[in-house]
């Protein structure tokens, strides 16, 4: 194949003559006319080739083709470094080349169209785009339309366009309509619009496959649809953990090469029912009451999450629960092993041959762990009580801009395991220097007060009639800061299918006695704590208190492949750095 699609001779960029190469799995060129030791070699993936065109052509700010018949045009993947610590920002390269012949020119174009088809069998040709209006600053159009469909035209991508009209209209639509013809989805929006294209395939996949989703023990069947997320979001978590950067064009670029990045999912689960589906926070306590909060000022946009997680923080608030998880192989990897899931990482590919064994009979949906997530192995189980300041578990490192290296840093994007972190009831200086080394390369499990885990499945209940009493303990302790005090009791009531949260709240006076908190604290968490929080899933409110997760290997598959290591890239030809194992130690 690779001699099939060999070919060399000289070409001019501008008046420099170069000799130019194609070799099937590259392009390169090299100036011609220059003595040995000063001559420069610029090698392009054929792989991360974006277009070909005849002529002189330009695509951006707008297209524009001066059609001469010795010219071609390529347009490539460009890498520069972004500020954040991983991940590189990629932009269109693009280079003009001219022959001596016509004749050259079409055959250096073929060769290079029929390497394209050849070595990037993933290129979708058709895509169904999902843009929100609504999402973080309200630019998704604009973004889509200035930015990214300029890029796909080039490519070659036909794309069929909805705006949505309301929430969950992508996710009806991924459900119920015709899909034939399409390679891939792609949303413009945050990690909301993310969550319902994450629904709809899902579900989409397992109605096809005829299996029940609401049965945690059931092996769901991955999605054959790969998803692109051009960001356009509030907190974009999705995209930074899994490209390293908030870019519209580097993810554009990644969804027209057709990287492919599994990514784990966890489900979750209230009694038999299946509630969610979460690629990155399933969150109590804190993580779950800055989003109630929120959602109360939506108008602020993406600030709103800096103002209440500061409400939220000052109100001082833990809670008592139960905590169950099955722990993952610890020979396998570990969540404080300090090293981070970068693009090519060798623990993922490790667990795919685990994940998705060749066995041929494998007809069978129920995978060999299917007794471990039934209540016949609690044996496994680890179970810990008391007051939490929050519970989350996370799939991936969940890292965003607010924490560049996110929740935790050494999770894994597709290991089939999830990061379980406790952080227990401590001071409020204590929580807020947990709080802090999010935004650091602190470690931020080397505190007394926080456990992490690295587990296949975790089980949240509240203690047996605590309940009520929990209530009053911690009425107690916050009502003793003084000043006029707020008792908010959250209920979920259960009404046949329909759940609804309720929440009251009662206004009383109490007496300010209590004089050992910082002053500051002391005046303004004098808000009486709730017996129980909400979970945050991926952003949204779970309408249950008490529930299961599982987290399901590689079920989704995005249009990404892993955050790229900008140091190591700097010291590396693109070349030789595609087949570098990325898995390495931070500080
Ligand atoms: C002192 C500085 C402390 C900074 C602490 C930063 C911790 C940041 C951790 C970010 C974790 C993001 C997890 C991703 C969750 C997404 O699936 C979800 C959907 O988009 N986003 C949210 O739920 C949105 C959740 C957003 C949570 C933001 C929390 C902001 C906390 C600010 C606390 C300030 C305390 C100040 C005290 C004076
Ligand atoms: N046309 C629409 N009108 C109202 N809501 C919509 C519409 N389209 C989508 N949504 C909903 O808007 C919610 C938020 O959207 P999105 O995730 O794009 O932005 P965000 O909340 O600003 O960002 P992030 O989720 O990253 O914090 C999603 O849960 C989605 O279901
Ligand atoms: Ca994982």
């Amino acid at each position: 194949m690779e001699t099939d699609l060999r070919l060399e001779s000289s070409l001019w960029i501008g008046n420099k003559r170069y000799r130019a190469v194609l070799t099937g799995w590259h392009l390169k060129w090299t100036e011609a006319d220059k003595k040995n030791g000063d001559k420069k070699t610029v090698s392009v993936p054929v792989a991360e080739v974006v277009g070909v065109e005849n002529g002189r052509v330009e695509i951006l700010p707008q297209k524009s083709v001066e059609d001469t018949d010795k010219d071609f045009t390529v347009f490539y993947v460009k890498r520069s470094r972004s500020r954040s610590t991983y991940g590189l920002l990629w932009s269109l390269g693009r280079t003009q080349f001219s022959c001596p012949s016509r004749v050259l020119r079409d055959q250096w174009t073929n060769h290079l169209r029929t390497a394209l088809k050849t070595h990037s069998p993933l290129r979708p040709h058709r895509l169904l785009v999902f843009i929100n209006p609504f999402g973080g600053k309200k630019k998704g159009r604009e973004i889509y339309h200035s930015l990214v469909a300029p890029l796909f035209e080039l490519a070659g991508i036909s794309s069929h366009v909805i705006v949505t009209e309301r929430a969950n209209q992508a996710r009806d639509h991924l459900l119920k309509k015709d899909l034939t013809g399409f390679d891939g989805v792609v949303c413009v929006g945050g990690d909301g619009m993310f969550s319902e294209i994450l629904h709809g395939l899902i579900g989409r996949t397992q109605q096809e496959a005829g299996l029940c989703e609401t049965d945690p023990a059931v092996t769901l069947q991955p999605c054959p649809l790969h998803i692109g997320i051009i960001p356009a979001g509030s907190t974009d978590c999705v995209c930074y953990a899994t490209v390293g950067v908030i870019d519209p064009v580097t993810s554009a670029l990644h969804i027209i090469i057709g990287d492919s990045q599994p990514l784990d999912v966890c489900s979750v689960h209230h009694a038999s029912t299946l509630v969610r589906y979460s690629v990155s926070l399933v969150g109590y306590g804190f993580y779950g009451d800055v989003l109630a909060e929120s959602e109360k000022h939506r108008w602020m946009g993406p600030l709103r999450y800096d103002y209440s997680g500061t409400v939220v923080y000052l109100s001082n608030r833990s809670y008592a629960g139960i905590v169950q998880y099955l722990p993952a192989d610890p020979l396998l990897s570990s969540p404080r092993d300090k090293t981070r899931c970068l693009s090519g990482c060798n623990v993922c590919s490790r667990s795919t041959e685990r994940l998705f064994p060749h066995t041929s009979d494998s007809g069978s949906l129920y995978s060999s762990h299917f007794s471990q997530y039934s209540n016949d192995s609690e044996g496994e189980w680890v179970s810990v009580e008391g007051r939490f300041r929050c519970v989350s578990l996370t799939c991936m490192s969940s890292s965003c801009a607010r924490s560049p290296l996110g929740l935790s840093p050494s999770a894994h994007l597709a290991d089939g395991t999830g990061d379980l972190i406790l952080v227990w009831d401590t001071h409020p200086l204590s929580f807020l220097k947990f709080l802090y080394r999010h935004t650091s390369t602190q470690d931020q499990f080397d505190l007394p007060f926080v456990e992490v885990h690295r587990v296949k499945a975790v089980r949240f209940s509240l203690p047996d009639g605590r309940e009520e009493e929990a209530h009053e303990e911690i009425g107690e302790l916050n009502c003793a800061r003084g000043g006029e005090e707020r008792e908010y009791v959250d209920t979920v009531s259960r009404n046949g299918s329909q759940q609804q949260l309720a929440q009251r709240v009662v206004e009383r006076e109490t007496k300010n006695e209590h004089k050992t908190v910082a002053p500051i604290l002391c005046g303004l968490c004098c808000k009486k704590t709730p017996a129980v929080s909400v979970w945050n899933c991926d952003g949204e409110i779970l309408p249950f208190t008490e529930i299961f997760c599982r987290i399901h290997g590689q079920l989704v598959r995005l249009y990404a492949r892993g955050i790229e290591d900008g140091a190591a890239m700097q010291n590396c030809s693109q070349e030789s750095d595609k087949n570098k194992s990325r898995c390495i130690t931070y500080k």
